[in-house]
This record gives C-alpha cells, structure tokens and sequence, in this order.
C-alpha cells in the first residue's frame, strides 16, 4: 500500500496549561494496519489524539496525511480529509434516533453516499440495525460505544482514531467493537488505538507505540512489544 497516504507525527511538541506534556514525538500510522499507543494514565496518549485531531494546538512539530500537513486545520477540516474519531465514554445524542446519530458527521454529503455509509455501518454493526429508529439515550453503554464506532463507519474514513476501546464495556462488547476494528483494517483502514489495557491492545494490533510521560519509548512490532514486558513495566509504572 502506498506510504504517501500514511499520518506522518513528526516531532510534535504539545504544552497544555503552559506544561510541555509531549515532547517531540514521532510515528506513523498506516493504512489497513492498527496501530496501538499505550502508556499509563497522564503519559500523554490523549493529547496526542486530540493533537492530530485538531482539536487542542500543537507547540512546534506536525501532523500530515499523505505528505500534506494537517497541522493548524480545524477538527473539522481534519475530519474531511478522512480521519474520524471515535471518542471515549460512549458519547451519543441521547434524543436523537440511532439512525440519526449515525448521520450527523455525513449531513453534507450526497444522499448515495450517505446511504452507502449507513449500509456499510450496519454490515459491522447489524445489531445496530434493528435499533435505527430507537432513541440513542435508551440504549446499554455497550450499544452506545457501538453507535459512536459505527458513526466513524458511516463517514468512510481513511483513519480511524479510537480513545479508549474497552473503558468501561462488558468484554462481550469489547469482543463486538474488537472484530469491528479488524474488519476496518481489512478494508484499508488505519486504525489508531488507544487502549489502557496493553493485552487486549497488543492482541489486536500489529504495531505498538509506548508513552512515557510524553516521550516514545518504544515503536514497533506488537510482537516484540510482548516480548518486552520491562518497557510495559516501566512505562506503567513512570508516572
Ligand atoms: N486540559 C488540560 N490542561 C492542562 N493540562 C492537561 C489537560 N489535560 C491533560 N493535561 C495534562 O497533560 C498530561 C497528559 O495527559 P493526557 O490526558 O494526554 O494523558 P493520557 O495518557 O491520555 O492519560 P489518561 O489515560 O489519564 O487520559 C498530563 O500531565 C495531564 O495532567
């Protein structure tokens, strides 16, 4: 697959309440790979995300997509160049139908286009499907966090960024979403992990970065990550 459509992190230094909180950080993430970033609560994981997503500014270093710099674009600039998020914490618009959810983030897109994202969506998620007209806020946390996953589907991203995969869920749930993420990469999907739990992380993913109070500390292979359970260990425990 081509390397040109690859995010480019690039000595990206972000400072957050005047306190430099990640320290020039390089890594990349490819199309129909998933890649995980791992470290211990504060390490920096979030800002990071929320660095390529536009939505805090970054101090010095950039973010690019196939060459182009998606550094200083507003979260919705981000967004249409194909990188949807799937935020944590089960977020949904609880008055609104779970159809709807679904198609707040392709209203301005072509009716074919927004159907076929729909379609898509519910191929993953088919138990979504038969909830469409129910009210989002009636639902389990499980179906919810599928309904904020399955809202990233409907867009038909290039990339995939995921804050917190398994907070909070039942591990049947955490099953359900896991084999989503499988099948985005298999459609040439980037997916970008985040995850608290390293094993089910490293289970899913085949690249790992670890975060050590803003620094990376390892990029590479998951393989040789779990190999490594010193540079776990020691990430874990740093902060
Ligand atoms: N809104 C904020 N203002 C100032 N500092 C912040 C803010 N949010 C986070 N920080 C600080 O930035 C650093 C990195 O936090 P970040 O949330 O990115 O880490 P994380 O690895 O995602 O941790 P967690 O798993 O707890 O979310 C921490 O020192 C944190 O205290």
């Amino acid at each position: 697959m081509s390397g040109a459509e690859t995010i480019a992190i690039d000595n990206l230094v972000v400072e957050r309440g005047g306190k430099r909180v990640l320290h020039g950080i390089s890594f990349m993430v490819k199309p129909g790979t998933i890649s995980t970033l791992l470290g211990a609560n504060g390490a920096g994981k979030s800002s990071t995300v929320m660095a390529i997503a536009g939505a805090i500014p970054t101090a010095s270093g950039s973010v690019s997509l196939g060459g182009q710099k998606l550094t200083g674009l507003a979260a919705d600039a981000v967004r249409r160049r194909g990188i949807a998020m799937v935020p944590e914490g089960h977020r949904v618009l609880g008055q609104m139908t779970v159809e709807d959810n679904l198609l707040v983030s392709v209203l301005d897109r072509k009716a074919a286009a927004r159907r076929d994202g729909l379609n898509r969506a519910f191929e993953i998620f088919p138990e979504l499907q038969a909830r469409r007209q129910q009210l989002a806020g009636d639902l389990s946390g499980g179906q919810k966090q599928m309904v904020a996953m399955a809202q990233a589907f409907v867009a038909r991203p290039r990339f995939m960024i995921v804050d917190e995969l398994s907070l909070g869920l039942a591990p049947t749930v955490v099953k359900r979403l896991a084999e989503a993420l499988t099948l985005a990469a298999r459609d040439g999907i980037g997916v970008l992990l985040i995850e608290q739990f390293a094993h089910l992380a490293l289970g899913l993913a085949s690249q790992a970065m670890v975060l050590e109070r803003g620094r990376l500390v390892f990029d590479g292979p998951s393989e040789t990550l779990r190999q490594r359970p010193d540079i776990l260990h020691g990430a874990y425990l740093a902060n």
